[in-house]
């Protein structure tokens, strides 16, 4: 089933309470706990997980299977009810006031239905615009942009269900994303889309954000677009929070995985030689010469410039293989995604 747009539901909420602070931030989550089953079968999903979102920014909730990203979106958007713990969306309880709070987000989940399939994309981009409140008139430049950027101005007046699983989503996503929401929470978002969408998306996603100063949360298991599109990463594990920081301050926490030589003498018999000495993670064909990608520490380094020399090979670079996202993933959850 394709992705589509889910509207968060009321929850059963008491008072409502409100932050008295000016500028509350775009989302606060304190203590927020959630548990299935009980006895020896209970599962806690989300164990008193707390996070601080700024206006304005692209966060990335990460996690391997089953660490809770889920579970706590859900609990925010009032899908779960959390067993502890609340959520705040700019300084509204969305428990207690959960239709105050609900007006200023908006989601993507994967595998909900929420898009109608007999309406065509137009009708269902106005159709979400006007259920939210917003005067259809106002966004029709938005969803314009929107339907161009996305490649989708030429199924406009097509209905939904007629168009492939990436252009399904595509429509779901321009629905949240010419919402007037202030958080939006978007799961999976490339998922299913070609490389040139997937890039136009986080390239929107973006401009959007700093056009409107809006609020994303991207859960996804493509690092690149983690990467590319998110300030910070909140890394969950086994339902709790195992790192929160800027994606920067993440790649600076290691140290260099590695190391590279580049030149144009490698042959094939050079390159054996230094598969059967040496960890070589890849080779690249860079300008008619090779770099070598090599998995080692300093002294492991040495010996690979020891070995070029003895076989006569002249470098024309060497450098350290800098960990990405997904080095840090990895040693951080010892789980690959
Ligand atoms: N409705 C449910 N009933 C029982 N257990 C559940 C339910 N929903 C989630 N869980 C369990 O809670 C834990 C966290 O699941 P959750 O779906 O939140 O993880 P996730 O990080 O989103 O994983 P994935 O990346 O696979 O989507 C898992 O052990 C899962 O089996």
């Amino acid at each position: 089933m394709p992705p589509q747009r889910t509207r968060p539901r009321e929850s059963t909420g008491a008072s409502a309470s409100t932050d008295a602070s000016e500028s509350p931030p775009a989302l606060a989550v304190e203590g927020l706990t959630k548990r299935f089953g009980s006895g020896a079968d209970a599962v806690t999903a989300v164990d008193d997980v707390s996070f601080t979102i700024d206006r304005g920014s692209v966060v990335g909730l990460l996690g391997p299977n089953g660490a809770g990203k889920t579970t706590t979106i859900k609990s925010i958007l009032g899908l779960v009810l959390p067993d502890a713990g609340s959520a705040r969306v700019r300084g509204i309880d969305v428990h207690a006031n959960p239709r105050t709070a609900y007006r200023h987000v908006d989601a993507m989940l994967e595998g909900a239905r929420n898009d109608y399939w007999r309406l065509t994309v137009r009708e269902n981009l106005r159709y979400f615009a006007t259920i939210k409140g917003v005067k259809p008139r106002s966004l029709t430049d938005r969803h314009e942009r929107l339907l161009e950027k996305l490649d989708l101005l030429e199924k406009a007046d097509e209905p939904v269900r007629s168009l492939s699983r990436g252009m399904k989503q595509k429509v779901s996503l321009a629905s949240v994303l010419a919402s007037e929401a202030d958080v939006v929470f978007l799961d999976e978002p490339t998922l299913g889309l070609d490389v040139e969408s997937s890039l136009t998306l986080r390239r929107e996603l973006r401009r959007i954000v700093e056009e409107r100063d809006l609020t994303a949360v991207v859960s996804s298991h493509d690092m690149d677009v983690i990467e590319d599109v998110c300030d910070r990463v909140i890394v969950m594990n086994e339902g709790r929070v195992i790192a929160d920081d800027s994606v920067s301050a993440l790649l600076r926490r290691y140290a260099a995985t590695g190391f590279s030589v580049t030149s144009a003498d490698f042959t094939d018999d050079l390159l054996d030689d230094l598969r059967a000495r040496f960890d070589v993670v890849e080779t690249t064909a860079v300008d008619g010469a090779t770099r070598v990608e090599v998995a080692t520490d300093s002294d492991g380094f040495y010996r690979l410039l020891d070995r070029c020399r003895e076989r006569g090979v002249t470098l024309e670079a060497v450098g350290t293989v800098e960990p990405d996202l997904e080095d840090v993933f990895v040693e951080l959850t010892g789980r690959e995604r």
